[in-house]
């Protein structure tokens, strides 16, 4: 496939012609993975690095707040904002999703009282959500056995499907079991495990979570001890050239979000700083905001 011609006069056929462009760049295109529709809408919902090289170019108009945006994307500085419907009314979940209209992904946590002393929710809900919603879903396993359960996610209609090394009996076969069947693979790290034994599984991810708190609940404090963790792993992606995304999730909030964000995240699930706020709408905005300005004069992303 040959990329975009720039003579194009007609913008919504040079957007078309862009986005399947930026869908053959990205790290989960059609040779790798298929590029399914979920994807496609993390995409076009600013997903950040799946459209980051080519972004200006998707300036056709639009607001100036949008063109911030791009801009933004285009340097690689782009932050993104995933709710975590774990604040959310379960009864309305539906609702919820759309109250939080303009975030990146809706994190959705899967927690089955084995791995973390909590229940939630399972594939149907998750298969309705997918159903309800154009945002993508970002599907974090807190439950045994993934290797068994995660790929019923990707069918389910997960975008992203995140798995627990500590609990996945073969995690480099299970993230390419997610890509083949079409998702994106990540893997998540317990505060209390390492990410140096797992460097060379790196390659393997489109994205590595590291846990700012203990998974099972929401509402908890952000544990700082994680900031050299997190530190440490952005440098390992930048040492190996990767495009992995590094997401951080628990306690986050206005006033801990920038310090992730220097430290090297990109993407932030943020529960009870958004669904606690009186606009969860604005409270996404706000804090992609922070989190932008603090990657914006941190030292990885000017080396990235
Ligand atoms: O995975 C989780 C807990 O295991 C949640 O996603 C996380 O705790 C988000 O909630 P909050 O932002 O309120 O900390």
């Amino acid at each position: 496939m040959q990329g975009p011609s720039r003579s194009r006069s007609r913008p919504s056929e040079y957007q078309t012609e862009l986005w399947e462009y930026w869908a053959w760049l990205s790290p989960c295109r059609p040779t790798r993975c298929r590029w399914t529709d979920s994807m496609a809408r993390g995409a076009r919902a600013g997903g950040g690095r799946f459209h980051t090289p080519y972004a200006p170019l998707r300036d056709l108009g639009g607001t100036a707040a949008g063109n911030h945006r791009r801009a933004w994307q285009a340097w690689g500085m782009a932050a993104q904002i995933n709710p975590s419907i774990l604040s959310a009314d379960f009864a309305r979940l539906a609702d919820e999703a759309r109250a939080v209209q303009g975030a990146d992904w809706l994190h959705v946590d899967v927690m089955d009282n084995h791995f973390v002393p909590n229940l939630t929710l399972g594939v149907p809900v998750v298969e309705s959500l997918a159903r309800a919603t154009d945002t993508p879903l970002d599907c974090h396993l807190m439950i045994e056995d993934p290797d068994r359960w995660a790929p019923q996610y990707v069918e389910a209609g997960a975008g992203s499907v995140t798995f627990h090394v500590e609990a996945a009996a073969a995690p480099v076969r299970l993230a390419r079991e997610i890509r083949a069947k079409g998702a994106r693979a990540s893997m998540a790290l317990k505060p209390a495990t390492p990410i140096e034994p797992y460097e060379d599984l790196l390659p393997e991810l489109d994205m590595l979570l590291i846990m700012t708190v203990e998974p099972g609940f929401g509402g908890q404090s952000f544990l700082d001890i994680m900031l050299p963790k997190i530190r440490r792993t952005r440098e390992l992606i930048s040492k190996h050239g990767l495009e992995v995304w590094l997401q951080i999730d628990g306690g986050v909030s206005p006033s801990t979000i920038e310090r992730c964000a220097e430290a090297g995240a990109d993407v932030f699930v943020a529960g009870s700083a958004v669904y606690g706020a009186d606009d969860p709408a604005e409270a996404v905005r706000a804090l992609r905001t922070q989190a932008e300005s603090a990657t914006a004069s941190a030292g990885w992303a000017c080396r990235h």
